[in-house]
């Protein structure tokens, strides 16, 4: 799987210049308002013709203006997913489904519909209408219907910020299981940074019509010099681990590549390979490993490197074993304990500062 995206374009006063290329998966397209990332999905689903521009997923040329190559928006095969699910109010979730069914390219078989309505949990739901469906229900079944029309890659802009917390967090797993079963690159409008973290394979970040950084999730977000378009008080990285254990007063035993880390119970099964967001507030940074310190989770870390700005605080890159850690401490703190980059240290995190929501699954 491949996604490359070459663009110029110019509407009004603004200017998009992007050139990306990801490895498939899931892509968060990642940028505050007005950034530009909806003109960017526009220009993948063939909504918008670029001055410039060169687009290919998985192979498929669909834009390239230099060739004069310009597939209009029904030969792409581009499943959209909006904000708010638009299904087709008369007709069931069944119809709904069949209906991305009628767009499959003829001749091949395409997802089968048990297995889309298996993987999202519609099985219950299939003779409703949209009127009796919860926002998150119906999101389902647009997501559904987008992909049983078997298309070569899903575009979602901000699929789930009609719904509430709660709606969030159930969507999410589904969203999980697309990614990791589904052979099909996802680009994904965010600018959610915990939303990012759960799904996201690789990140692209946009300001003001440029690409700020592109890479893989976990490089993206650990990196000291993209936590300012990322949002200073959101930025934290990302540990992957292994559910060793439910032990029973209520934690859960996650093997880390630098150690054991403990959570509030996780609902994953052991063995499971999960990704745990960890956010740079929640991060101290001790010379000496910490004793009688109420803190679960102390993990030996190196300091890769320190980056401040005009303010008192900094966030310091730390690598911990195959992981990479962000923590935001003050200057001063940083001056008292005299850190530089290639010091040993340890990185204290209270297992209750995670939230629920910040953990998910990694796939394999
Ligand atoms: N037809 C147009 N003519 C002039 N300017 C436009 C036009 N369409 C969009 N823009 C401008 O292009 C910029 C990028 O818009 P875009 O919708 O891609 O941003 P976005 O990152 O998707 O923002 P949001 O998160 O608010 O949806 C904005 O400054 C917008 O005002």
């Amino acid at each position: 799987m491949s996604v490359e995206i070459a663009l110029r374009h110019k509407q009004g006063a603004f200017r998009l210049a992007v050139d990306m290329h990801t490895p498939g998966g899931v892509t968060a397209l990642f940028g505050r308002s007005g950034a530009g990332k909806t003109t960017v999905v526009n220009a993948v689903a063939g909504l918008l013709r670029p001055e410039a521009g060169r687009i290919v997923i998985d192979g498929e040329v669909l834009t390239d203006t230099q060739r004069g190559v310009f597939e209009p928006p029904h030969r792409r095969r581009v499943g959209y997913v909006f904000q708010e699910g638009r299904i087709f109010p008369h007709l069931s979730v069944r119809g709904n489904l069949l209906y991305g069914r009628w767009f499959a390219k003829r001749g091949t078989r395409g997802p089968e519909i048990d297995h889309i309505v298996d993987m999202l949990g519609l099985g219950k739901l299939l003779e409703r209408r949209p009127t009796a469906l919860s926002g998150g229900e119906k999101q389902r079944v647009a997501i559904g219907r987008a992909l049983l029309s078997d298309p070569r890659l899903l575009l979602m802009d901000e699929p789930l910020a009609a719904l509430d917390d709660t709606r969030k967090a159930q969507i999410l797993p589904y969203l999980e299981r697309i990614r990791d079963e589904a052979q099909l690159p996802i680009l994904y409008v965010s600018h959610s940074v915990a939303e990012v973290a759960r799904l996201a394979t690789s990140v692209a970040v946009l300001h003001g019509g440029s690409l700020v950084r592109c890479g893989p999730v976990a490089d993206v977000l650990s990196d000291p010099s993209a936590v300012r378009a990322l949002g200073v008080r959101e930025a934290g990285a990302i540990l992957i681990g292994r559910v060793a254990g439910h032990d029973s007063d209520g934690l859960t035993r996650i093997t880390v590549s630098a150690g054991e880390v403990f959570l509030p119970q996780i609902d994953a099964t052991l063995g499971s390979m999960i990704r745990v967001r960890v956010e740079a507030q929640d991060v101290m940074i001790a010379r000496e490993p910490p004793k009688n310190i109420s803190a679960l989770n102390i993990l030996p870390v190196e300091i890769i490197a320190l980056r401040g700005g005009a303010g008192p605080g900094i966030v310091v890159q730390l690598g911990s074993g195959d992981d990479r850690l962000l923590a935001r401490i003050t200057r001063r703190s940083a001056t008292a304990l005299d850190l530089t980059p290639g010091l040993q240290c340890y990185a204290v995190v209270k297992s209750m500062s995670v939230a629920r929501w910040d953990v998910g699954s990694q796939g394999v």
